[in-house]
């Protein structure tokens, strides 16, 4: 969809602020370019709305060499979301998104309508807000409306350059969580510039590492983070990446441990015959309709055992709140048996999306990261950690 061949930027002044730069960023992809100050993002994205001409090379968009598109024309089909967001600070919410729309023609009340729509997209109730001016917003809402401004006219392309820089970090991670919503429903092509490499991991498809000019490594994050192609990616994404990488890596259903499983109404004796025979100290317990109640130990087996032998799990079963869906990240299982001082978080889903699917240990968790990215890799980045 966007295509960099060879692109080199030489500034007048002599300085090189991208080197021969060649990559591709796929339909409905989202990569987002990271690297400290100065390294050429900035550059390479006002590329590609031609903001900057390169000095050498060029750049397709969509099969095109953007070079001989009409730049005002090519600007309309990309969404653009700067850090200073850039509202017009005499019009209205509602009018600021619909400044595209209004460009382009559409008449006024289809305008106003999509406006709407896309301010309800982006958490802003459009009756609420629509009439206030920007400066009758927080920091957070007016980035909001700036996405949802550069989504007005449903652009097949958006570039985001620090969209969301310029906010507290709470704020911040709402808005990335509320973008990647968005961006899973209209799927756009974006180029997403950063220099916080937690922001680039969480949203990135696939994440370009910029040394001085270069792009040091494309990757997905988590290879990024495994397997970082030289020192200064290592020593930029930090010291922590192996961290970082839970936060990356879902939860599998092959990932999964398969403790023995017990009913609420299964007597004891019952429940006691399956953890001797599995040999296992719990047991996970399930209701009628095969929902997670929580478990039992077998010591609670036991000790109700010999009163006659006549009671049932239930009366022993300890409940357990916390689960987890698959796809739900290494880290927020993790963090998830801190919170609840577990040894294991079930795992749910299925047709039903309540079936109850496995447990996840901290030992099956250490091999889902190792897996995650292919042994060879991992042996080496376990080895180098
Ligand atoms: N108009 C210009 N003339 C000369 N040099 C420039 C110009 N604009 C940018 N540069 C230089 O080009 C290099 C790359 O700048 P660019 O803005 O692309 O970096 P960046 O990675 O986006 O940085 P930041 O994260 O600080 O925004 C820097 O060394 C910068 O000083």
């Amino acid at each position: 969809m966007i295509r960099f061949e060879h692109v080199t930027k030489r500034y007048a002044d002599g300085t090189t602020a991208v080197d021969d730069l060649s990559f591709e960023v796929a339909e409905g992809e989202l990569v987002t370019l990271v690297g400290p100050s100065g390294c050429g993002k900035t550059t390479t994205m006002k590329m590609v709305n031609r903001l900057i001409e390169p000095t050498e090379g060029r750049i397709l968009v969509d099969g095109e060499d953007i070079a001989a598109s009409d730049p005002v024309e090519l600007r309309r089909r990309m969404g653009y979301v700067i850090q200073q967001v850039g509202l017009f600070p005499h019009k209205t919410v509602l009018e600021n998104t619909a400044t595209v729309p209004h460009l382009l023609g559409w008449q006024r009340k289809k305008a106003r309508a999509r406006a709407a729509e896309l301010l309800d997209l982006v958490g802003l109730d459009p009756s609420v807000y629509g009439d206030r001016y920007p400066s009758q917003l927080s920091g957070g809402q007016r980035q909001r409306v700036g996405v949802a401004r550069a989504l007005a006219a449903d652009p097949p392309v958006l570039l985001m350059d620090e969209p969301f820089g310029a906010v507290d970090p709470v704020v911040r991670e709402r808005l990335q969580t509320e973008f990647l919503r968005l961006q899973s429903q209209v799927r756009k092509t974006v180029l997403f510039v950063t220099h916080d490499i937690e922001e680039a991991v969480r949203l990135g498809d696939r994440i370009a590492v910029y040394g001085q000019g270069r792009i040091e490594q494309l990757d997905a994050p988590a290879v990024v983070l495994g397997a970082p192609a030289t020192p200064y990616v290592a020593d930029f994404v930090g010291a922590d990446r192996g961290l970082k990488r839970l936060s990356v890596t879902p939860v599998r259903a092959e990932d999964l441990e398969q403790p023995p499983v017990v009913h609420l109404d299964d007597s004891l004796t019952a429940a006691a015959l399956v953890l001797d025979t599995e040999g296992a100290r719990w047991a996970v317990v399930l209701d009628d309709a095969d929902r997670l109640h929580g478990w039992v130990s077998a010591e609670a087996v036991a000790s109700g055992t010999p009163a006659g032998g006549s009671g049932t799990v239930r009366d022993h079963a300890r409940r357990m709140d916390a689960w987890l869906r698959p796809g739900a990240s290494l880290k927020q299982a993790f963090s998830t048996m801190l919170q609840h001082d577990a040894g294991w978080i079930a795992v749910l889903g299925g047709e039903d999306a309540d079936h109850f699917l496995g447990v996840l240990t901290p030992g099956k968790l250490h091999e889902a990261l190792r897996r995650s990215l292919g042994s060879d890799a991992e042996v080496q980045s376990v080895a180098g950690a």
